[in-house]
Parts: C-alpha cells; sequence; structure tokens
C-alpha cells in the first residue's frame, strides 16, 4: 500500500466535476474549418500530429487528431488539457475541433519551434541544463498540484524552443488523476523512462513516477548516455536498471512493498553489485560535477517515495551553484 508523499489529496479538495471524466465532458467545439493543415510533424499510437495555420488570425498552431480510442481516453485527455492549459510551462491548447465527418477530435496548440534533442541536449553546458530542467521541473510541480500524474515524460513530449528559451510539456494523453490508494495501469510511460514501480507491477503508484524519468533524463544528458537505461524489452529494463542500482537493493525494494520478482525475471536477472555514480564519470563526462550527480542520485531511486519531488528536487544545490 503506497500514498504519494505530496498531493495526495489535490482531486479531493476540487470538485467532483474537476477529476471525474467518466461523466463525460462538456465541449466547446470549435470550427474544424477554421485551420488548415501544412504538413505532417508527427505520428504516434494515438494520434497524427500536424503543423497548421489558423485562417482566422493566421496563427501558427500544431494540430493533434486523435486516432479513435475508446472515448473514456479521449475524454481524460481533454479533462486533463482543460484543467492545465495555461499553467507555467504546459502546451497551450488554443481550441478543440471535430471533424466533421469521423466526429475524431482534433485539438488545436500553441507551436513550439521544437529543435529535435538528440540535437539539442550535446550543445547544452550546465547553465542550459540546470535552466530547462528548472522548467520542466516547474510544470511538472504545477500538474502534479492540480492532481495530475504525466506518467509518460521523455525526451520526445519536452518541447524546447532555444531561440526563446522556451520549454512545454507536451503530450498528455497518458496523464491520470491521482486518488490515494487507486491502482494504476503499470503499462504507461515509453519502456526506457519506465519507473521501476511500473515494471515490478506496483499499481499503487503517484507523481513521483514522473521524478524518476525526469532523473532518466537528466543522466542520459550528464553521462552522454542516451537512454540512460536501454533495455530490448520491459523485463530487460528492469534488469538495466539493476545493473545500476544493484539486485539486493531491488529485493529490498520488493520487500518494503510486499513484492516478489514476477516469474518473468527468473532466467535474467543476476545478482548485480549496486555501481557507484563514479562510474559512469570519464574524461568525455565534463557535466558531471557532483552537485548533478547528487541530484541524479536522488531521483533514480528504486523506492519511489525515497525520491524527491518536483519542487525539492528545484530546491536542490545544484540548481543554486554558479557555473560558467
Ligand atoms: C513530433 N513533433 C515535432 C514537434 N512536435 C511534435 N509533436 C508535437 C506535439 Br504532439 C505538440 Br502538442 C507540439 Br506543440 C509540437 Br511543437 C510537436
Ligand atoms: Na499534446
Amino acid at each position: 500500500y503506497s500514498v504519494a508523499r505530496v498531493y495526495k489529496n489535490a482531486c479531493e479538495e476540487r470538485p467532483q466535476e474537476y477529476w471525474d471524466y467518466e461523466q463525460g465532458v462538456t465541449i466547446d467545439w470549435g470550427k474544424i474549418s477554421n485551420y488548415e493543415i501544412i504538413n505532417k510533424i508527427g505520428r504516434g499510437k494515438y494520434s497524427e500530429v500536424f503543423s497548421g495555420r489558423c485562417i482566422v488570425n493566421n496563427q501558427k498552431c500544431v494540430i493533434k487528431v486523435l486516432k479513435p480510442v475508446k472515448m473514456k481516453k479521449i475524454y481524460r485527455e481533454l479533462k486533463i488539457l482543460t484543467n492545465l492549459t495555461g499553467g507555467p510551462n504546459v502546451v497551450g491548447l488554443y481550441d478543440i475541433v471535430q471533424d466533421a465527418d469521423s466526429k475524431i477530435p482534433a485539438l488545436i496548440f500553441e507551436e513550439i519551434k521544437n529543435v529535435d534533442f538528440r540535437t539539442l541536449y550535446p550543445t547544452f553546458k550546465l547553465p542550459d541544463i540546470q535552466y530547462y530542467f528548472t522548467q520542466l521541473l516547474i510544470a511538472l510541480d504545477y500538474c502534479h498540484s492540480m492532481g495530475i500524474m504525466h506518467r509518460d515524460v521523455k525526451p520526445q513530449n519536452v518541447m524546447i524552443d532555444p531561440t526563446e528559451r522556451k520549454l512545454r510539456l507536451i503530450d498528455w494523453g497518458l496523464a491520470e488523476f491521482y486518488h490515494p490508494g487507486v491502482d494504476y495501469n503499470v503499462r504507461v510511460a515509453s519502456r526506457y523512462h519506465k519507473g521501476p514501480e511500473l515494471l515490478v507491477n506496483l499499481n499503487q503508484y503517484d507523481y513521483s513516477l514522473d521524478l524518476w524519468s525526469v532523473g532518466c533524463m537528466l543522466a542520459a544528458i550528464v553521462f552522454k548516455k542516451e537512454p540512460f537505461f536501454k533495455g530490448s524489452s520491459n523485463p530487460d529494463q528492469l534488469v538495466k536498471i539493476a545493473t545500476v542500482l544493484g539486485t539486493k537493493e531491488l529485493l529490498g525494494y520488493l520487500g518494503k512493498y510486499g513484492l516478489h520478482l514476477p516469474s518473468e525475471y527468473d532466467n535474467i536477472m543476476r545478482d548485480f553489485t549496486k555501481k557507484s555514480w563514479t562510474h559512469f564519470i570519464t574524461s568525455e563526462t565534463k557535466l558531471a560535477v557532483p552537485e548533478v550527480v547528487d541530484l541524479i542520485d536522488n531521483l533514480l531511486r528504486y523506492d519511489h517515495q525515497e525520491r524527491l519531488t518536483a519542487k525539492e528536487a528545484m530546491d536542490h544545490k545544484f540548481f543554486k551553484t554558479k557555473f560558467e
């Protein structure tokens, strides 16, 4: 049994219609004819994404056309986006329109002139890491304070325009409202950023899942190893984590919550010794200063209850240190 250390009553403190998307959402539908598609910029399991233009005000925008999935999941994303839009570093939702024939909703977002992370991250110096990770933590502390877990934090969902030094957290399609004691689906997040709680079927996870993912992003940049934990499957993902955090420590984590290693690990989990983070410091990892390594150490914890919260992470000494 596990409960969030912070914001555990964020939903209960709000009116039922804030978090109860099962009743459906009242949508103030916009007009699809106000928007024109320019070109496709991405596609995912649940959506196709286009750059577009609002012909009323000639504004560029991003049009996310949802694939026909369960209306309940669509209602969840719409409810979460309408609750969060306008919040710090949350992607701005301009409009919700419906495709005339298919009746499928399309979400109209502010456009961010995103630079792909594989190109951008290698250019980061310590001050850039301090700036952009502070912006990401601001977005996460905000959504957590609003009772919402993102559950898919990864570089592909963090849009950054380096010219305007603008960061926006996108793709709230896997986000969920947090209620203490609820058993959540562990099939969330993208493999390389999945927290141990998802891989050992600890269903009563919480906002701290997102901070594991932040730790993975930070470690990948600082130790120049993208992704930091590169599993070839979900079971192998936990093995890769155990090679770093240790197998004995994993069993300790499981014991605390009365869990056992699922059987699919019998033949692949070895007895790995916990590695010191210095193991990943080389002549190439100039960014791996003691302060950021300490922050990573306090995010990449098996025990989700031990991880720093978004607010605690923002107050970590790494962000208070001056690096030239
Ligand atoms: C695959 N790419 C590249 C840029 N970009 C992509 N998907 C996006 C989504 Br969804 C949103 Br919402 C926004 Br805003 C931007 Br910008 C997006
Ligand atoms: Na989105």
